[in-house]
């Protein structure tokens, strides 16, 4: 993609601009009188969002994530389509689908003082021979401003139905993990992924002790964490989510993390998950939506 087109076409002065990123990938700088981000159009990817009067980003990315044509970028806010997790039909496709894995285009910028909308979009020309045989078109909605919001839009373009599970993967960056609290789940049930999958119930908030990796059915439309060592809250409201999903991986060693990250993020996850398949008629729409708004206090 070239970067001067970008800038020409959709850039906007002093608000959004264009640069070439890590591994050569175009990433776009947001900036207004209510908060800076940083997108990547590879993943279709959120990497940074910062309010104008905080010091630290809400968004934790690792300083050894890999920025390669087919890796996922570690941290921000991966997009999980047209599946949550491995390949459900075990052909080795890429794990949380192919779309946080490939590049994205843009298809508008606008802006006000105190907010800032870029839209994106991914089609299914993109290596569509070994990863999805349905035609889709795929929307992602950011609004930068004081709250960050996104929401992703699936087009059914074909004229079979097709069924899809769906993640917003957001990586919280947090003070202290032991010190962290994620509210709003509290009498869910949840599926303890490090326990063969077993069906369980969560009886108070969620605190991390050790390795974490749940997904919680029917959650309500507002989860809060708590971040006591930043001094801080992150309000998460969502709209046609019925899944969440808590993960930090504590000590486990993996390659694009530090051995000390453990303790600097907790992702707290919101979509369509698991049991709960979408399913998109021909000429067809499903949109989900998250939005994430740090209180102080
Ligand atoms: O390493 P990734 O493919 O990005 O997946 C990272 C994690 O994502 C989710 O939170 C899953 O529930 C975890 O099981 C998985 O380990």
């Amino acid at each position: 993609m070239d970067i001067d087109q970008l800038n020409i076409s959709y850039g906007i002065q002093d608000r959004v601009s264009f640069e070439t990123g890590n591994g050569g990938f175009p990433f776009i700088h947001i900036q207004n009188q209510s908060a800076s981000a940083l997108i990547s159009l590879y993943g279709g990817q959120i990497l940074s969002f910062k309010p104008a009067d905080e010091k630290d980003d809400m968004l934790f990315l690792s300083k050894k994530a890999i920025y390669n044509d087919g890796e996922a970028i570690r941290g921000g806010i991966p997009v999980c389509w047209p599946w949550f997790g491995p390949d459900p039909k075990g052909l080795q496709r890429p794990n949380h689908g192919f779309v946080r894995n490939n590049l994205w285009t843009v298809t508008a910028t606008t802006t006000t003082d105190t907010e800032t909308k870029i839209s994106l979009r991914f089609t299914e020309n993109h290596k569509k021979e070994k990863t999805w045989k349905q035609p889709f078109t795929l929307t992602l909605e950011f609004s930068i401003a004081s709250t960050l919001s996104i929401k992703l839009i699936t087009e059914n373009t074909g004229e079979q139905p097709f069924s899809i599970t769906q993640a917003f993967h957001t990586y919280f960056n947090v003070g202290d993990i032991n010190r962290v609290q994620v509210l709003g789940l509290e009498g869910c049930a949840y599926f303890d992924k490090l326990d063969q999958g077993k069906k369980k119930m969560q009886t108070g908030i969620v605190m991390i002790g050790e390795e974490v990796d749940r997904i919680y059915e029917d959650i309500r439309n507002h989860l809060t964490l708590n971040d006591p060592t930043n001094n801080r809250r992150i309000e998460i409201v969502s709209e046609n989510c019925r899944t969440g999903v808590v993960w930090n991986p504590w000590q486990k060693a993996i390659i694009d993390l530090d051995a000390q990250d453990y303790q600097r993020f907790v992702c707290v996850e919101t979509g369509n998950i698991a049991f709960d398949l979408v399913q998109v008629p021909p000429s067809g729409k499903n949109s989900f939506l998250t939005s994430y708004k740090i209180l102080r206090g």
